[in-house]
């Protein structure tokens, strides 16, 4: 019988690890053949554990459906959670959003440092409202206390970066960094990349560029990043409308809603190590309920 439960352990022998969580990957060794095993899947879709069902408690909506204490030996492997560097330069709405999501549990990693060329920008300043260290980047003569690349590169390895998030970040991110985070640096972009994407194409210039075309649908791209600007890897977009009448600024506002659905979504699924590399190179994402679906 398949349970959806988190474990909780109840052996009062401290030697065994702690595997409280839901989002652990449990390998118990069997104590001895008369236990019975059955799979308990946790809501995590990669955790499958053999659930020692005498010996673990296993709730499941709060209600405790098996109690027992618990003996033999554990050895688990884990997904860690992540380290995540936000880079910004505007209001910070994706950030926000991001941010939010990895509180309630949404996104398994943190964000433990804000890089921006802005220092008074809103993305900065919610940043401090939430005691997130906040570091410039690049040096320029606006911003003379900013990092070097080497610099940035040595003090994201002091954070123990393991992703960075572009999130309204309007400098071209350097080939020095973009090395030391191969595939682990993604952006988003207001439109429908290829459609609408490179220098000179950021904020309401996209959704001005867009409406004047006649397009009839826009939306985000979430990408990887290469070394000029919208050329990486394609990981994930959404369609949006443009009506009829539709000024920049109320396209603008429906883009940005499907950004903040969409970046979680992707994060998520960085931190959780769902993304697959297709064999043309194109990143795919594993869904978290379906483990056999990519998308
Ligand atoms: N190496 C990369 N760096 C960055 C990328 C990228 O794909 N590769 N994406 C950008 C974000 N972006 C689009 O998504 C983007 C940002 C800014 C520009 C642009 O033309 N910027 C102007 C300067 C704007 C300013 O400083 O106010 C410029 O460079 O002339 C284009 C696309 C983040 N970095
Ligand atoms: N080419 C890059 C670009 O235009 N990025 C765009 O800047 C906005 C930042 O908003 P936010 O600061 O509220 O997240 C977002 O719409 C994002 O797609």
């Amino acid at each position: 019988m398949e349970a959806q439960c988190s474990l909780y352990r109840v052996c009062p022998n401290p030697s065994v690890p702690l595997i409280r969580s839901p989002n652990h990957l449990l390998l118990l060794k069997l104590p001895s053949p008369n236990y019975s095993r059955s799979i308990v899947r946790t809501n995590h879709p990669y955790s499958h554990s053999v659930c020692l069902r005498e010996n673990i408690a296993c709730r499941k909506n709060g209600q405790m459906i098996v109690n027992a204490s618990l003996e033999g030996e554990v050895s688990r492997s884990v997904i860690r959670k992540k380290k995540l560097a936000v880079f910004v330069s505007g209001g910070g709405s994706n950030f926000r959003s991001i941010h939010e999501a990895s509180l309630e549990g949404l996104i398994y990693g943190e964000t433990v440092v804000v890089v921006t060329n802005r220092s008074g920008c809103g993305g900065a300043e919610y940043a401090r409202t939430k005691n997130v260290p906040v570091i410039l980047f690049p040096k320029t003569k606006d911003e003379p206390h900013g990092l070097s690349a080497s610099e940035l590169v040595a003090t994201l390895g002091n954070f123990e970066i393991d992703f960075i998030i572009l999130a309204g970040y309007l400098k071209l991110i350097p080939l020095e960094l973009i090395q030391a985070y191969s595939k682990s640096i993604v952006n988003i972009h207001p439109s429908l990349l290829p459609a609408f994407g490179g220098k000179g194409y950021y904020g309401m210039k996209v959704h001005k560029a867009v409406i004047d075309s006649g397009a009839r649908f826009s939306g985000p791209t979430i990408h990887l990043v290469d070394e000029h600007f919208d050329t990486g890897r394609i990981l994930a977009q959404r369609v949006v409308p443009v009506l009829a009448n539709d000024a920049a600024e109320d396209l603008a506002a429906r883009v940005l809603k499907e950004e903040h659905r969409l970046y979680v979504e992707v994060v998520a699924a960085l931190c959780d190590e769902r993304i697959v590399w297709r064999a043309d190179g194109v990143p795919l994402i594993r869904s978290k309920e379906n483990p056999n679906e990519l998308y």
